[in-house]
């Protein structure tokens, strides 16, 4: 059977869902998320791009070929020249000044997920290092889309939008697509024994995204 990316969302669907319409993401979208939550998972966030960044390096070194190594630094410079600085302004106006990103201790759900990410690419070759990045680039522009559909969702003085807006941007958007269709056409003549392998890393990774948001949410108490 021929698989690609809804195969393999498909295969652990209960963990996907559970991540993209976590309660931390419906509390953005009706904009009754506590904001101590939402400020923790900020802060942690930046230590979560410096390791995703690192993982996009890691691409690099894993790529084959020409195409390969310039999708991978393109991601690679895309988080380093831009993501990197609007996150920092982004934290500096809901008051996280950057001395306090830098001396930030590591959350145990922030160590365990870009440690992960970083294993699966160490272990596994260039596809495995892309399946365990897919639910963070994949997803949060599902999850964007998830929020803008919902008749919940707070549209008017909602302190989350410029959070939403970020990943609702034509460029993410497109940026998740390439990745989808890239990861589509890789799929499409892996073995079942493999597939099954880069599912297991998928689910895993899902619920790493989960358990972040979830890492939010407890903060606030
Ligand atoms: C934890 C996490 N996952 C995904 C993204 C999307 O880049 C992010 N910024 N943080």
């Amino acid at each position: 059977m021929s698989q690609n990316f809804d195969t393999l969302k498909n295969a652990c669907l209960d963990q996907w869902q559970a991540y993209i319409q976590h309660p931390f993401v419906a509390g953005i979208s009706e904009a009754t998320l506590p904001a101590p939550a939402f400020r923790h998972y900020l802060q942690q966030d930046y230590l979560f791009l410096i390791h995703f960044a690192r993982a996009w390096g890691l691409a690099v070194y894993k790529s084959r070929d020409m195409s390969e190594l310039r999708h991978s630094l393109d991601n690679l410079k895309t988080i380093v020249d831009t993501e990197m600085g609007l996150h920092v302004d982004y934290c500096r106006a809901w008051g996280i000044d950057q001395e306090q990103l830098q001396n930030l201790p590591e959350a145990q759900e922030t160590l365990a997920y870009t440690r992960f990410v970083l294993d699966c690419g160490h272990r596994g070759d260039f596809l495995d290092l892309h399946v365990a990045m897919a639910p963070c680039l994949i997803g949060y522009a599902e999850i964007a889309d998830w929020i803008g559909a919902r008749p919940q969702t707070v549209t008017v003085d909602n302190p989350y939008q410029a959070w939403i807006d970020m990943y609702r941007d034509d460029e993410y958007q497109q940026a998740a697509r390439l990745e989808r269709a890239w990861l589509d056409e890789r799929l499409a003549d892996v073995s079942s024994a493999r597939f099954e392998q880069l599912t297991t890393t998928f689910r895993d990774a899902t619920r790493l995204e989960a358990a972040f948001w979830q890492m939010g949410m407890d903060a606030a108490g």
